[in-house]
């Protein structure tokens, strides 16, 4: 078992990884049933695949459970699965000092962490993540939120979990696509300012993607304590360091946006395209050797991700793409900050990106595919 702890004052929480923790989750979970019950949210897979686990630990620690299943996928993080889901929540008279219970991927952990953060002005929630990139990234640093018709996350708050129980083997029932979604964020870790990490990667990334216990943990320790680190430094994303954690997301939020918030692309696969885009971009600026970005590519293709517009099956040119990225949130003064790289391990935010120049590099990639 690991702890990681997230420094926030008084909102510092914990988050504890341990193979099979969803079997002895009911008694760290009891503490926070309220007259003897907890409601747990989940999502149809999850409760056919992990659900059973986690409802036998808390009748095991005498907790009864009311359940809200919603539909998988990244259609429910919106505003009818949020109206949905609140007046579930209301139908059940949770109250302020209760803990709701988030029981699957990033989809339900944003949904449930914004639906925490404004029913009664804000209620409490544990996250228990069950996908790859959940564990090693969306459960962890209390960005919650829904997509709208204008672009991806852009209603939300700030709200951190109070605990977060991470069981490596629920990933035993993800499907092969999800995982390799989840491993995108994991190299993100060592492409932000870890090299040695992202020749670990390189190296060991497989063995993640098959499942070998030992490369998993190893995954979502570096991946956790990396982003317990950020978040404990820039909370909301003020200072410029949290940012850094979007390093991929400018393209893939738009490459998303573009293909519909779909199963056409997934989060984890928008963002692999992303990053390689990002080198690619930083590499035709003379920012970034060549040869970093070219690293970068064949690394995320070879782990069965895509890599640019044509493997991300987006054929929009450079305008439409960059049209959907005026809604990003870090729009500052009409100009948009970048996640760029001087290398691998050496992602920085560029605030003198010229937009005509990200349009004219896309349009070249499109060409190129
Ligand atoms: N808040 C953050 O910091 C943050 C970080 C990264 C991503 N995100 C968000 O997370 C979302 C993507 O999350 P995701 O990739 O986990 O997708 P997801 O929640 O849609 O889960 C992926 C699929 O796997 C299924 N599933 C989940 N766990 C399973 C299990 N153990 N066994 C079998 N099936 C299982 C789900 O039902 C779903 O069909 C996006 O909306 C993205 O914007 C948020
Ligand atoms: O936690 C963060 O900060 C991140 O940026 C993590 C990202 O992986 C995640 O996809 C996040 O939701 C994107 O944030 P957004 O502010 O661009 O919506
Ligand atoms: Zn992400």
């Amino acid at each position: 078992m690991s702890t990681v702890s997230v420094a926030l004052g008084a909102r510092s929480y914990d988050i504890v990884i341990e193979d099979g923790l969803l079997d002895r989750a009911g008694e760290r979970l009891a503490r926070y049933a309220r007259g003897g019950r907890l409601v747990v949210v989940t999502d149809e897979h999850v409760a056919a695949a992990q659900l059973p686990r986690l409802l036998a630990a808390l009748t095991g620690a005498g907790v009864a459970a009311e359940v809200i299943t919603l539909p998988a996928g990244e259609g429910t993080k919106s505003w009818d699965g949020l109206s949905s889901l609140m007046d579930r929540l209301l139908a059940l008279e949770v109250e302020r000092n209760d803990h709701v219970i988030a029981l699957g991927g990033g989809v339900i952990g944003d949904l449930v962490g914004f639906a925490a953060a404004i029913l009664k002005r804000g209620c409490q929630f544990v996250q228990v993540p069950t996908t790859l990139l959940a564990q090693v990234d969306s459960s962890v640093g209390g960005k919650t939120a829904i997509n709208t018709a204008a672009g991806k996350n852009l209603v939300g708050a700030f709200h951190q979990p109070s605990l977060v129980l991470i069981d490596p083997t629920s990933l035993d029932t993800l499907p092969a696509r999800e995982v390799r979604a989840g491993y995108a964020e994991v190299v993100k870790y060592g492409l932000i300012d870890d090299a040695a990490f992202f020749d670990w990667c390189e190296k060991d990334g497989t063995k993640l993607l098959a499942g070998d216990p030992q490369a998993r943990a190893h995954a979502i320790e570096k991946s956790v304590g990396a982003k317990a680190a950020i978040v404990a430094d820039d909370e909301e994303e003020r200072s410029g360091r949290r940012a850094l954690l979007n390093l991929g997301h400018t393209f893939g939020h738009a490459l998303e946006a573009e293909t519909g918030y779909s199963d056409r692309l997934l989060h984890g696969e928008a963002v692999a395209a992303g990053m390689a885009l990002a080198f690619r971009f930083s590499a035709a600026q003379g920012l970034c050797p060549a040869e970093d970005a070219r690293r970068v590519t064949a690394h995320l293709r070879a782990a069965g991700l895509p890599a640019g517009l044509s493997d991300a099956g987006v054929d929009a040119d450079g305008a439409t793409l960059v049209a959907h990225m005026m809604h990003d949130k870090k729009m500052d003064g009409g100009k948009l900050p970048f996640l760029l790289a001087r290398g691998i391990g050496q992602t920085y935010l560029d605030k003198q990106v010229d937009l005509k120049a990200v349009e004219a590099f896309l349009d070249g990639e499109r060409v190129a595919a």
